[in-house]
């Protein structure tokens, strides 16, 4: 993998006395070549730092909405999800932001993102549109480098339907969460935006925005308390490492996830929502590694952006039967995670392929840990779906 330097590959090769114990996927997770050679001689500099800026003026518009979060903010989609003013701000501010950054590319410019106009367009959506149209120029004047006039609620609408695009294996797709984690974002904790760029199906680079995480260790301390200061911008591009800065703009600094090796000291993050993820599969899947900690839960991608400064060593996701994770809650996590150390894989070990559409082809689960964790929890993962699937047959 691009992510793992040349001396981790040697520190993984001898800490395993044979190779060919390893299975199979994970062999060529682990040792096979980088699967973005063709690209990782791009610079990408310009793109990440527009996606930073994107992603931080979005940011600003979320935290004004979750101060003062009415009821009437939040609304229900056709899969009765909740989407919030927010969560359409926060991808027409993105979807403006990017096409102005490149305005060359506007012929060929694409956009995977979450949400769309839809429920926008119809009667009675008319006050909500005109107070999304009021957030996103009030955001956009808040920036001095911004003198544009106002934006009128068609072009908003126009900037939200940009996020179309069904991304794909060939040239360059921008891919957006506006707000990750919205449940989180009405509850008043933790939530992400998440954008990152896909080149040839590969990420290329990310960004994870995340207001309310704190700038210090969450593995340590209450992530509620407010003593500590708030707010995170956490930024990844390919072969460079990831960097994490407080999203009023201090410099940033790198980040690396842990370097824990004895399961029994490492703690794991999953889904805040039991219905988003199997909290019973975790629970046993953490008892076999013989992990003591109790579960971190907290919502959205910032579970990845916390891994990849070491808050804790693994993140567990199984969603229930049938559901299909989307490319756009990931991308940005995986690359933060993976250029800071980390492997990201499905639950049979197989490296996730954000190249073919809106949707995430894997094997059941997406499981998150350091170069040395990875074989034991991949063989606990087995043996507890094994004992799931012999349970309920
Ligand atoms: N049933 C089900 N199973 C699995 N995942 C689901 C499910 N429903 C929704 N989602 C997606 O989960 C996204 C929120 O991420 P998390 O699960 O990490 O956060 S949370 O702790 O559950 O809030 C959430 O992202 P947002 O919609 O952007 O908030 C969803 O895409
Ligand atoms: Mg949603
Ligand atoms: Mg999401
Ligand atoms: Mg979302």
């Amino acid at each position: 993998m691009a992510s793992i330097s040349s001396g981790s590959l040697t520190r993984v090769l001898y800490s395993y006395p044979c190779k060919a114990k390893i299975p199979k996927p994970l062999y060529s997770l682990l040792f096979k070549k980088s699967p973005v050679v063709g690209v990782a001689s791009m610079s990408y500099d310009k793109e990440l730092a527009a996606a930073k800026k994107a992603a931080s003026l979005a940011a600003r518009l979320c935290q004004k909405v979750q101060k003062a979060l009415l009821q009437s903010d939040v609304q229900s989609k056709s899969d009765k999800s909740p989407v919030t003013v927010a969560d359409y701000g926060s991808q027409a501010i993105v979807s403006f932001v990017l096409e102005r950054e490149f305005p060359s590319d506007s012929e060929s410019f694409s956009l995977v993102a979450e949400e769309d106009s839809g429920d926008l367009r119809k009667e009675d959506a008319q006050e909500t549109l005109e107070r999304i149209t009021k957030l996103v120029n009030d955001t956009l004047s808040s920036d001095e480098t911004y003198s544009v006039s106002p934006l009128s609620a068609n072009d908003v609408l126009a900037a939200i339907d940009s996020g179309k695009s069904e991304g794909g294996s060939h040239g360059r797709h921008w891919v957006l969460d506006p707000i990750d984690g919205t449940k989180g974002f009405v509850r008043g904790d933790q939530y992400a935006i998440a954008l990152a760029l896909l080149d040839e199906g590969k990420v290329v680079l990310g960004v994870l925005a995340c207001p309310n995480l704190p700038l210090s260790s969450i593995g340590s301390h209450d992530q509620h308390s407010s003593q500590y200061k708030v707010g995170c911008l956490f930024s990844a591009k390919v072969g460079a490492g990831t960097d994490m800065q407080s999203l009023d703009g201090s410099p940033p600094i790198k980040v690396h996830v842990s370097a824990i090796e004895d399961p029994e000291e490492a703690s794991f993050f999953e889904s805040f929502e039991a219905a988003h993820s199997m909290h019973d599969l975790s629970s046993s899947i953490a008892k076999k590694l013989g992990v003591k900690a109790p579960p971190v839960r907290i919502d959205s991608q910032a579970k990845y952006g916390a891994l990849s400064r070491g808050d804790g060593a693994i993140y567990l996701r199984f969603p229930h039967k049938g559901y299909r994770e989307k490319i756009w809650d990931h991308a940005a996590g995986y690359i933060v995670v993976t250029e800071a150390g980390g492997v990201v894989a499905d639950a049979a070990g197989n490296a996730l392929d954000f190249s073919r559409g809106r949707y995430l082809d894997l094997d059941t689960g997406i499981i998150v840990t350091n170069l040395k964790l990875m074989p034991s929890l991949l063989k606990a993962v087995t043996e507890s779906l094994n004992e799931k699937a012999s349970s309920s047959s």
